[in-house]
């Protein structure tokens, strides 16, 4: 696991033998306690079966038939304790009397979920402290609650401006270290950010930031069956501020799965980010015929669905390849009834005739720009990953290249702001294959700060979207 950087010495012990104490609120948590229990199993399914935590919490809250205040704990414990984990390791580390490697991993999920409750949250120490207790000495016996409560009582030694303090980096002497320890990130990820950003100052801690806020969910209104507006009278939710099918729901505004407009396909759930880089595709003047459109990334469907309603209002037709086939079911039943042909191949060699009027390559990435949606992303994604996936991320634009026909155009998209994913590849590609650069910004009407160009840009501080870059390439 990546950490941020930390100083070398370790703290003296704390002295205190007793969390502090105090008097709000209940003196232990509830025998039975689901909210906790949940988050402790969503986090050994995230740690022992690499699982996602923001599809197993949901899945798992309907089972148990957990809601209301408990399943808000259990999401703010579960989400709160995934994103933090590389400070709560480091801490934990410093209050054991033995390294991280030798606390059972079923000990260690539990522990990162009292140091959370007790670093972060308003829960008063003793419950948080006991509470952990209890659910250690029901998963694992009484032989380690003694470990358990010492440790969780030195760490409530301190807060974690206290803790941050002693552990993080010095600001002048390593700023990135700095505020990847305080914003909770791992180090190279904060370096990807200040690369790209092109400062380490104010700029960079907003992004981290905003990185650690729960999005809003954004609906994308199907086009051709209702527009944005009517889409926010629907939900009640305002037209997003860029992408003209846009809305944006409150927080909080429940499962959009659920709202009617979704369950009727008049609308999707879509980042507007997304939809942004999918209508950038559309805009750039193509000479000729323009009515075959190529979406060589399609699962599980959310820009192939955009495309394939816009194609259909002017008569054209799309085909998306997609090389998982269970991520290309998902891409047929969301484009029922659109003109859209799924294939299931190798965007590298899909065997398709090709001289298509545009293609989307909205490329495998580190997502490294959705973080916020994927609270263990950023611990679980690994420095090594970029160079497997630039590779992959460079024959498959390059594939849409020989796709498209002379003059067509072809949009390079990646949820990263990773230089080497976004201007690296494509800067390499451009010089292999002599495509064009277009000024995508352009093409993003009304999107302020989207950088130096040609390329855009987006993120989540400044937009409100994921980070999303988009380039477009002429053939
Ligand atoms: C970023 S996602 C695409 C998201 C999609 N465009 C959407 O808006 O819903 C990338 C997709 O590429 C697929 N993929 C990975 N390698 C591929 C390849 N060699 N050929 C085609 N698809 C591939 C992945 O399975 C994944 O579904």
């Amino acid at each position: 696991m990546t950490q941020p950087g930390k100083r070398s010495h370790r703290p003296s012990r704390p002295q205190r033998s007793h969390p502090p104490k105090r008097p709000d609120g209940p003196a232990r948590p509830p025998a039975d306690d689901p909210a906790r229990r949940a988050a402790l199993d969503v986090l050994r399914a995230v740690r022992a079966e690499d699982a996602y935590a923001n599809l197993v919490l949901p899945k798992l809250l309907r089972e148990r038939k957990i809601s209301g205040r408990d399943a808000a704990l259990a999401t703010e414990l579960t989400y709160g304790a995934s994103r933090a984990m590389g400070l709560l390791d480091q801490i934990i580390a410093e209050c054991a009397d033995r390294p991280l490697s030798k606390i059972e991993p079923v000990l260690l999920d539990a522990l990162r979920l009292g140091a959370y409750q007790l670093l972060r949250t308003r829960i008063p120490s003793h419950a948080a402290v006991a509470s952990t207790v209890d659910l250690v000495r029901r998963d694992l016996g009484s032989r380690v609650t003694g470990f358990a409560n010492a440790v969780l009582r030195r760490v409530a030694e301190r807060d974690e401006s206290a803790w941050l303090d002693q552990l993080a980096p010095d600001a002048e002497e390593d700023p990135v270290g700095h505020l990847a320890a305080r914003t909770s990130h791992p180090r190279w990820i904060a370096r990807a950010f200040a690369d790209a950003l092109g400062t380490t100052g104010d700029e960079l801690a907003d992004a981290l930031r905003a990185d650690d806020e729960r999005p809003t969910v954004h609906l994308v209104a199907r086009p051709g069956e209702v527009s944005a507006d009517e889409l926010a009278a629907m939900t009640g939710g305002d037209p997003a501020p860029y992408s003209p099918y846009g809305v944006r729901l409150d927080a909080g505004a429940g499962d959009p799965g659920d709202l009617e407009p979704v369950r009727e396909r008049l609308a999707n759930v879509q980042d507007e980010g997304s939809q942004l880089c999918a209508l950038a595709l559309t805009r750039p003047e193509v000479e000729g015929p323009d009515e075959r459109w190529l979406d060589l990334c399609a699962g599980p469907g959310g820009k192939a669905t955009l495309l394939g309603a816009l194609a259909a209002l002017n008569g054209g037709t799309l085909d998306a390849v997609e090389q998982a086939p269970h991520r290309a079911k998902l891409v047929e039943q969301i484009t029922w009834g659109l003109p859209v042909t799924v294939h299931v191949a190798d965007g590298r060699d899909p065997g398709l005739p090709g001289g298509y009027d545009r293609v989307l390559v909205d490329a495998p990435c580190t997502g490294l720009g959705a973080l916020r949606r994927r609270p263990e992303a950023r611990w679980r994604r690994q420095p090594g990953d970029v160079g497997d996936l630039t590779k992959l991320q460079r024959e498959l634009l390059v594939s849409a290249l020989g796709l498209v026909r002379p003059g067509g155009v072809v949009a390079y998209v990646v949820c990263s702001p990773h230089l080497s994913e976004t201007e690296g590849v494509v800067a390499d590609v451009v010089r292999k294959t002599g495509a064009t650069p277009i000024d995508a910004r352009e093409f993003f009407p009304g999107v302020p700060g989207l950088g130096d160009g040609p390329y855009a840009q987006l993120w989540p501080h400044r937009h409100g979207t994921d980070a999303m870059f988009c380039a477009l390439l002429r053939r």
